[in-house]
């Protein structure tokens, strides 16, 4: 089905032809005209399918931007989902004039509320700062009409559930609420629902919870060895654009440096950053300044980042979900994608219940050999050459290269070129402080050999040092807030 036969403005229409989309997604034709109905609903569907436009056209479609008051609001995990949205709504809602304000915390509150005054129609916030304006009076929700959840089951899952329960007592009882993520754990729904009305629920469904196009691998190694074989498989793979992600801030930190050590081109993005370095690290990595985002699970939901080829999890992710989002990061709009897992011995139940969340095997893979390594460089250096040979203008180096080859063997010279051009795997040590394993939770009913979940759905459940996965998504000045939260900060 074509965006052209929605019942929409022409303006929203003539909006998604500009940005080159034409055919609708699965979850945006079944979706779309259902939320223009203005009923609750839960959508789900593989990652980078377009659930952003699937919530965002009727958003806009139901926007008045000649009316003062904020319409629509969405709620999302983190700062730069809520920046990434708004973008695409902004990109969505031009021509018909209706314009989506980020609210995220780390920004200076002052300048958003210059920004609220231009009287956006929608807004997408974090919640922690959101709930700042709403007691600032900054921003009021009296006039919503709409409501999202954008990665709906992770807000609730991680203790967001307090705030977004004072958010949704602020706004309308007739509200329309949406909500809409790759995963939607039964548990998550039924939770849901207690904040909407007989919703409707669009599953897309699918044999499994991966898309198609990503590559899913797994190599079973020592905690000891993570770093080299990294190191090999970046030799190997040689990736346009990567994520590697790693479980605590610490694990970024030391990463990113023994990356850069080794010579890659790498920048680091987790929670304790200031807001400023977190926008300057992912807009170099989108400008191709850098080819590897170091990233804890801050960047593992919903970021659009086109033409991530490959993803690594460096430490296992916390629950089957997260690893579903972790690696949706490549394969979106229909690319393809390579995903691989490093594993301990320990943990090898977990890679069960992963297989078992997603219907998906994971492929065993070896660790490159240092000459496998060293192959993919080679591979990597003539073809940057047989690049230059079809693209650049080389008159300038034409003499240079007669010069160069005056009384020598071709072959020789060459060679020699791409030797210069070959990055060899390097070896310079590195050590990097070890992170204790994802520990198997023992207290819960497991079907044998790990062929089940193993992983409950809140935090305190884990073990394994992922404590400060989420800080810094939230904004710091708040008080009251959910105290397993708080205790953690
Ligand atoms: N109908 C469409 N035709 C072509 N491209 C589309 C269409 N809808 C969305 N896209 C593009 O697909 C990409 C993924 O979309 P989006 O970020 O909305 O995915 P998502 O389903 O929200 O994924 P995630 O679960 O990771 O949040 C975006 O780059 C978007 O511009
Ligand atoms: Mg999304």
């Amino acid at each position: 089905m074509k965006f052209s036969e929605l019942k929409i403005d022409e303006a929203i229409l003539k909006a998604t032809e500009k940005v080159g989309f034409e055919n609708m997604t699965p979850i945006q034709e079944n979706a779309i005209p259902l939320a223009l109905k203005k009923v609750d609903l839960i959508g789900q569907a593989q990652t980078g399918t377009g659930k952003t436009a699937a919530f965002g056209i009727p958003l806009l479609q139901f926007a008045d931007p000649t009316n003062r008051e904020i319409q629509g609001i969405i709620i999302t995990p983190t700062r730069e989902l809520a920046i990434q949205v708004a973008d695409e709504l902004n990109g969505l809602g031009r021509y018909k004039g209706v314009t989506t304000l980020p609210i995220y915390g780390g920004q200076d509150i002052q300048k958003q509320i210059r920004s609220l005054k231009k009287r956006p129609s929608i807004i997408s916030a974090t919640p922690g700062r959101l709930l700042d304006h709403i007691k600032r009076r900054t921003i009021r929700l009296d006039h919503i009409e709409h409501v999202v959840l954008d990665e709906a089951d992770e807000m609730l899952n991680m203790g967001f559930i307090d705030d977004i329960r004072s958010i949704l007592e602020k706004t309308p009882a007739d509200r329309q609420t949406l909500l809409f993520s790759a995963t939607m754990p039964k548990a998550i729904r039924l939770l849901a629902e207690q904040f909407m009305k007989n919703p409707e629920k669009v599953q897309i469904k699918a044999k499994t919870l991966t898309v198609s196009g990503i590559d899913q691998g797994y190599v079973q190694l020592k905690e000891s060895e993570k770093f080299d074989v990294l190191a090999r498989f970046l030799d190997l793979h040689t990736p346009e654009r990567a994520i590697v992600f790693g479980r605590t801030k610490r694990r970024v930190d030391e990463l990113t440096r023994a990356l850069q050590k080794r010579g890659y081109t790498a920048e680091g993005i987790h929670g304790d950053l200031t807001q400023s370095k977190r926008d300057h690290v992912l807009k170099r990595f989108k400008n191709d300044q850098v080819d590897l985002l170091i990233a804890t699970d801050v960047a593992a939901r919903g970021l659009d980042i086109s033409n991530v080829t490959h993803v690594y999890n460096f430490d296992l992710p916390q629950d089957p979900e997260s690893y579903v989002h972790r690696i949706g990061r490549t394969g979106r709009a229909g690319k393809q994608g390579m995903a691989l897992t490093f594993i301990t011995p320990k943990e090898m139940p977990h890679l069960g219940s992963i297989e078992h969340v997603t219907k998906q095997k994971m492929r065993e893979i070896k660790a490159p050999t240092y000459h496998e390594a060293l192959i993919g460089q080679q591979k990597s250096a003539v073809q940057s050459i047989e690049d230059l040979l079809s693209n650049a203008k080389l008159d300038s180096y034409k003499q240079l290269a007669e010069d160069l080859l005056e009384g020598k063997d071709a072959v020789q010279v060459v060679a020699a070129a791409l030797k210069a051009l070959t990055k060899e795997p390097d070896a310079t040590p590195i050590r990097l402080t070890n992170e204790s394993p994802l520990m198997v939770k023992r207290d819960r009913k497991r079907p044998p050999r790990g062929k089940g979940r193993n992983y409950g759905h809140s935090r305190d459940r884990y073990q394994g040092g992922n404590k400060d996965r989420y800080q810094g998504n939230r904004d710091r000045n708040q008080t009251n807030r959910n105290r397993k939260h708080a205790q953690q900060h």
